[in-house]
This record gives C-alpha cells, structure tokens and sequence, in this order.
C-alpha cells in the first residue's frame, strides 16, 4: 500500500531545472555537513589540538602555504607552544608531531599523495621506497667529497652579489657531480641569471601546486608549445637539463665503461650500452632536474645565511679568522680540503648554520602504516603525519636559546650528543644524498 502511494507520490513530481538545482544542492550540503561533523566530532584525531579550520579542511595549510609564503614550520611551532602540547593537527588527516623521540620513529613511507605534486613524478625524491633504495645506492656512490677546484673570481676590495656567486659555485659542482661538465656559471655569473630566476619560481609556485590535484601531473602531460606559451621558464629549465643530459650520454658514448660511473647520470641511466630512447631520457631529465633542484639552493641558501651570521658577528669572525690562519688555509693559493674538514670551529660554525639556515621549511609527510601506530593517548591510523626540521632544530630543552646563533653549542662537552638531534638532512632512508 505504501509502495503504491509513494509511486503515485512520484509520478505527481515534475522534475523542472529548478528542482533539480535545490534536490542536487540540498544533497551537497548534507555531504558537506556529513564531512564536516565527522571530522569534527567522530574522527580519530577529533580530540587533538589544533586550529578548527585544519580540523575540518586543508585551508589552514593553504593559507600558510600559499598566502604567507610557506611559513607554515614557524606556524606550526607556534601552535604547539600555544596549546602546550606535542601533537597538533594541521588538516583533517594529518597531525604534526614535536616529540624528538618520535621523530627518530619516523621511519615510514614519503607520503605519495604530497610528493606526487612536486612535478618530477618519477624522480628520486618522489620515487616509493623500494624504488628510490636502488636509485639512491647508485646515485651516493658517486657523491664524495673531493676537491672541487672551484673558488670565486673577486679582485680584493670588488663588490660583489655573495648570494649569486655562492649559487654559481654550487651550480657549477652539482652539474660536475651530476653530468661530469660545469656550464661554467662562475666565470661567467651573468649567465646564470636566468636558470636562477626560473629556480626562484619554481620554487614560490611548489607551495601553490602542492595544494591542487594533478596540477603537476597535467603540466607534465602538456604539449611542449603550449608549455612554452604558459609557463616559459620551466620549458627553459627542462630544455636546459634536457641539453645537459644529452651531452653526458654523448660524452658517455665516446668513454670507457669504467669512466662512465663517475657522473649520476651514469650511474642512473637505464639503458647504459645502447641508444637511450625517448621515455628512458625524460625520466634522466626528471632526476637532473632534482639533483639540480635538490642540491643548488639548499647549499647556497645555506651558505648564504651562514656569511650572513659570521660577518654579523665580530667575535665569531675573528675566531675563524684566527682558526683558518693558524692552519694556514687560504683560498687565494687553494687549500687541502681535508685539512679544512677538520678544524674544529669552523665545523661548528657550520652545523649552527646547517641548523638555523631552515633549507626545508616543510612539513616532509609520511604516511603511517596500515594498522596504524599509538602516539601517547593517540591512536594514529593509516593517516599522515609529519615532525618538521623547524622543530626539532628550534626545540629549547635540546637547543638552550635555539634562536641565537652560537657555534659554541657544539664544542660544549654534550656535543657528541646534541649530534644526534642535528636533522639537517633528514634521517634513516630517505635522508639526503648531499649530505657527505
Ligand atoms: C645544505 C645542503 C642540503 C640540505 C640541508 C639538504 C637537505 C635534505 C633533506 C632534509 C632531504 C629529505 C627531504 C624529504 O624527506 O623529502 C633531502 C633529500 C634529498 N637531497 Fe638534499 N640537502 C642538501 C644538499 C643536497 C645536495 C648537494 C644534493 C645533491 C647532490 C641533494 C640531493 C638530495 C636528494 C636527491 C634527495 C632525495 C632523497 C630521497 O628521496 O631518497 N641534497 N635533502
């Protein structure tokens, strides 16, 4: 009887336009208010602190992310001061962990959903584990430290723009590391200028495109002329790694086996003794552009910052002064770099500009793994979650007055401890290739 009232019921209904508009509307809006209670109220994290916007969408992320120009480890930290606690959760399947100790638990996967975003799909750095464990034992093979023989081209008493001479002396090493020639880029910094500027805004447009589905992967897909039309400085980055990679598989052609491990390229290239074809060669200039993305600017940000506190400060400038003339280190006649690896201040010096320069300001997600894992009360289930650099480098228990620059901390008796605490490249297996 009801069956039959209701078809009748049905059959009265005219399905008009507007009907339709206010049956699909209503119809959002109670799946918007379903997502909504459920994160709010039922979610596992429902109980972990953290701004409401991030507890029921990815705005807050966006907003510092995109709009205060991926400040987002600062904000982090701050809230974890804010509410006293050491989990916080910064969007509705993703909390941020303080907590030093788990941090060093962190061993889980990258996050695929995050790293896919970055625009190198098949790159290294956002290969899955088990791929990126073979790319990752060819790659370090080649990366040792050596004598460079690169050094600044500046008469005494010239000026000169420090930030863009330190980026053309990485330039120049990562590109020998990488493809076995340097473009040169220190005796002709003008050359430079414009691969920089392309790195500059890739970088500002990381933090938009991490943030919309498929973005990168589209760009990706795109024809090369209308990549060129739209975005003429990554069609410029990726033709000049793709000429770079070319002449090393040439170079490799014309040499011996054994003198082709010497460059990443190499030891990376999957097709060693034969033509490369055309989808082995784009995934070579998806991993030269990493290495040049992964190794330029996070050296010469480094560096920079790291100029920037010795010649702030007179004592810490005379003390190296002091160290390197005692030793009798000068740039001008080259030096033993072994010897300079060495000397204790200066060392130090380095690690407190490896700690404070923040070179990866992000979040660096991982997913847990099914099953999940218990934090103190939480209960984390397959989710994301991540445990910033920031805040491992600015924690005061570890790091008495983390925000002052003082070599010191790491001459001091507990030195050999504070090493542990020092992530600067990350830790475990999916630390950063660089760091020897
Ligand atoms: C001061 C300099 C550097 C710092 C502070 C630094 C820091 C880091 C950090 C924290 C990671 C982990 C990122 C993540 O988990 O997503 C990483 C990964 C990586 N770094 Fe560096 N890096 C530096 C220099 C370099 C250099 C010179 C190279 C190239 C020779 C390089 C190549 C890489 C690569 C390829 C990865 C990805 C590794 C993987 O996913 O398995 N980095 N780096």
């Amino acid at each position: 009887m009801f069956a039959g009232y209701l078809g009748k019921t049905l059959d009265s209904i005219t399905l008009s336009p507007s009907l339709l508009f206010y049956a699909t509307g209503t119809v959002l809006i109670a799946r918007l208010l379903q997502a909504l209670t459920w994160r709010w109220w039922f979610h596992p994290f429902a109980s972990v602190p953290g701004p409401r916007l991030a507890a029921v969408s990815s705005l807050w992320q966006i907003w510092q992310d995109v709009f205060r120009d991926g400040d987002t480890a600062r904000a982090i930290d701050k809230l974890h001061q804010e509410h006293n606690t050491d989990i916080i959760r910064i969007s509705p399947n993703h909390v941020h962990i303080k907590d030093p100790d788990f941090y060093f638990k962190l061993r889980f996967d990258k996050d695929p959903d995050f790293y896919s975003k970055l625009g190198v799909p098949h790159s290294i750095l956002s290969a899955d584990t088990k791929s990126a464990r073979a790319m990752r034992s060819k790659a370090s093979a080649i990366v040792a430290p050596r004598d460079w023989g690169v050094a600044a081209h500046s008469q005494r008493g010239e000026e000169i723009n420090l930030f863009h001479t330190i980026r053309t002396i990485s330039t120049d090493i990562i590109c020998n590391l990488c493809f076995g020639f340097a473009p040169g880029f220190v005796k002709r910094p003008e050359d430079a200028s414009q691969l920089f500027n392309v790195l500059d805004m890739c970088l500002e447009g990381l933090w938009f495109t991490v943030h919309i589905p498929y973005l990168a992967e589209y760009l990706n897909r795109l024809p090369k002329w209308l990549l060129k039309i739209l975005l003429p400085g990554l069609t410029y980055f990726k033709n000049q790694s793709g000429e770079w990679v070319d002449e090393t598989l040439r170079n490799s052609r014309n040499s011996s086996v054994e003198d082709r491990k010497t460059t990443i390229m190499d030891a990376l290239n999957p097709s060693p003794n034969q033509n490369i074809g055309t989808a082995d060669r784009d995934w070579l200039i998806d991993q030269a552009n990493t290495f040049v993305f992964a190794g330029v600017d996070t050296t010469s940000t480094m560096l920079m910052y790291t100029f920037h506190k010795v010649l702030s400060s007179r004592e810490i400038h005379s003390r190296l002064q002091h160290e390197l003339r005692n030793a009798n280190i000068s740039i001008q006649e080259g030096y033993d770099w072994k010897a300079v690896r060495d000397l204790p201040y200066l060392t130090a010096v380095i690690k407190e500009g490896l700690r404070l320069s923040a070179v990866i300001p992000g979040r660096l997600p991982r997913t847990v793994p099914a099953g999940g894992v218990e934090y103190k009360e939480t209960f984390l289930p397959g989710t994301v979650v991540s445990s910033t650099i920031y805040s491992m480098h600015h924690n005061s228990t570890i790091f008495p007055d983390p925000d002052i620059f003082s070599p010191d901390r790491w001459l001091a008796e507990n030195s050999v401890e504070l090493e542990r605490y020092n992530v600067a490249f990350s830790k475990g297996k999916r630390s950063c290739i660089g760091m020897k």
